[in-house]
């Protein structure tokens, strides 16, 4: 059998806790770019099984309570959500390693000359994953927090995951964690957000409803060069992304859904999953 058959051995003991991975056991590739926590590399792990590896530039996340968190999220496992293999935590920096997932983000991937071709049909089927993704965490009472195209993956024949999730907790960069901050994600951000950083899966719903437009508008901008302030001043006068060209007027009632002022009035991602699959069938 090839190496990839071979059964995992064994943990040794208690002490070797199933979520650490063997650093030995991993060999280090091409950069993939880099991120809030510092450089990305395509990994091969035990010789054949395909990784992403954050390494962790110091300073940059509050590693103790992540490789607390790392325990819970190597649980949440699904077809539409990047699987966190492990973390290599007895030495510096620390590795998060995870699945690889081979085009890259879904932004740049509908940016993509190539891509730019695709289809309306195409484009939702992507949103439906995502939504599938989000259902799940929703079920598992887990808010991602930064949820847009930026942060969802693309691996073979058009599946997208959602990548990151949760991760927003540990950043230490208060220019992204503060909502004055220039890295807040204030484009996806809801009133509540806005206002008081009300975060819940609510929140990612609007943020959902702000992804479904940067696909179906193949990869813009949201609200274009507006700045921060006035996208907030805006998103309080209730003004909401307008309708994308590509997209019909039923995929529009379903984004607006998602950007109604009171996070209670907004479906939740299991409604929504059927409100898709409503407009896939028609
Ligand atoms: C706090 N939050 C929300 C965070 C924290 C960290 C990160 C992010 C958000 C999102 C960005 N990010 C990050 C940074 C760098 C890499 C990855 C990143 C990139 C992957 N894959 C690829 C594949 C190909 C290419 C590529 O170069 N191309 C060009 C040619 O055509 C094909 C595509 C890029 N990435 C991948 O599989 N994972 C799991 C993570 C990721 C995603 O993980 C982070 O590391």
């Amino acid at each position: 059998t090839t190496p990839c058959d071979r059964p995992a051995p064994p943990t040794a003991g208690l002490s070797h806790d199933k979520w650490e991975i063997d650093p030995s056991e991993m060999v280090l590739l091409e950069e993939l770019g880099a991120g809030q926590f510092g450089v990305v590399r395509r990994g091969r792990w035990r010789g054949c099984k395909d990784t992403a590896v954050k390494m962790m530039k110091e300073g940059t996340m509050s590693e103790d309570e992540f490789i607390e968190e790392a325990k819970v999220m190597t649980k949440l496992q699904h077809k539409n959500l990047v699987q966190l293999y492990g973390v290599c935590s007895k030495h510096r920096p620390i590795y998060i390693v995870t699945e690889y997932m081979k085009h890259g983000s879904l932004l740049n991937y509908m940016r993509h000359p190539t891509h730019n071709q695709l289809g309306p049909a195409v484009m939702l089927d992507m949103c439906m994953q995502v939504c599938e993704g989000m259902a799940y965490l929703e079920k598992h009472n887990y808010i991602h927090r930064d949820l847009a195209a930026r942060n969802c993956l693309v691996g073979a024949e058009n599946v997208v995951k959602v990548a990151d999730f949760g991760l927003a907790r540990y950043v230490l960069d208060d220019q992204y964690t503060s909502s004055g901050g220039a890295k807040f994600p204030i484009k996806w951000a809801p009133p509540e957000v806005l206002n008081y950083t009300r975060f819940s899966s609510k929140s990612d719903v609007w943020a959902f409803g702000v992804l479904m437009w940067e696909v179906f508008t193949r990869g813009k901008a949201p609200y274009g060069r507006l700045t921060n302030p006035e996208v907030v001043e805006m998103v309080q006068r209730g003004q909401v992304l307008d309708k994308p060209s590509a997209c019909s007027n039923d995929i529009y009632n379903v984004m607006r859904g998602c950007w109604r002022h009171a996070p209670e009035e907004r479906p939740a991602f299991r409604v929504l999953r059927e409100q898709l699959a409503g407009v896939l069938a028609d």
